[in-house]
């Protein structure tokens, strides 16, 4: 039991948001679940990543992400402006290190969408940070989710599953595995495990 000295206030527990990391294999649903989560909790800031892959129809640069050239990826990266980033599927993506500290820094609760090399370097840049893994119900069901959304050719979807199960063998690492059965549900649960309701 915590012992309070006589006449002082007990500390209140940490009550800054912390950093949360959603990571899990391409296709299983982090974007939508997402986007479902903010459409009701629009303060939940999510960073907006730099790429350099290709907008897939209906993607704009500033708002799904900054679509940059090889040539300025490598100066984010030489200029230290990434908090992490990573090469994935044959592109590399990254987090704009500044406004997530600003809105650390401002008390907001902060959501990074990244992938299994970015969460591990952000566990060793901001150990604070909680990673939360998100599993598809299953190997099928991940297939079906990534060839049905139509995005991608044959060969990247192959190479985005080869990384799958690379991602699915890492889920240990995660302090919380949510299984995207349905969005609704893994919404709510994300929300509960960011403290925003
Ligand atoms: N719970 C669910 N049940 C059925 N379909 C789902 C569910 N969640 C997402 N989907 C569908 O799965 C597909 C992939 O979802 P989404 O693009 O959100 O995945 P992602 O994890 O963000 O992928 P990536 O990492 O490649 O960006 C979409 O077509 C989406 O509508
Ligand atoms: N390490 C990082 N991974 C990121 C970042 N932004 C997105 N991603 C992940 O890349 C894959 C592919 O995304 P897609 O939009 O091309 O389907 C997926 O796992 C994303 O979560 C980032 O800044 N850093």
């Amino acid at each position: 039991m915590a012992v309070t000295p006589r006449g002082t206030t007990p500390e209140p527990p940490d009550a800054r948001p912390r950093l949360t990391v959603l990571s899990g294999p391409s296709g299983v649903g982090k974007s939508t679940v997402v986007a479902h989560m903010r459409k009701e909790h629009p303060e939940v800031w999510l960073s907006v990543s730099a790429t350099t892959r290709r907008p897939r129809p209906g993607e704009q640069h500033g708002v799904h992400y900054f679509f940059v050239t090889d040539d300025e990826m490598d100066k984010l990266i030489a200029n230290g402006e990434l908090l992490e980033w990573a090469e994935f599927a044959g592109n590399r993506y990254g987090t704009p290190r500044a406004a997530v500290l600003e809105r650390l820094e401002a008390g907001e609760p902060v959501l990074l969408e990244i992938d299994l090399q970015g969460a591990r370097q952000v566990r060793g840049s901001m150990p604070e940070a909680q990673l939360v893994f998100l599993a598809p119900p299953s190997w099928e069901e991940l297939v079906r989710r990534l060839t049905g959304r139509g995005t991608e050719p044959p060969e990247v979807i192959a190479r985005r599953l080869d990384a799958a199960k690379i991602e699915l063998a890492a889920e240990p690492e995660f302090d919380e595995t949510l299984v995207n059965t349905s969005v609704e549900d893994v919404a709510r649960e994300l929300l509960a495990l960011m403290d925003v309701v």
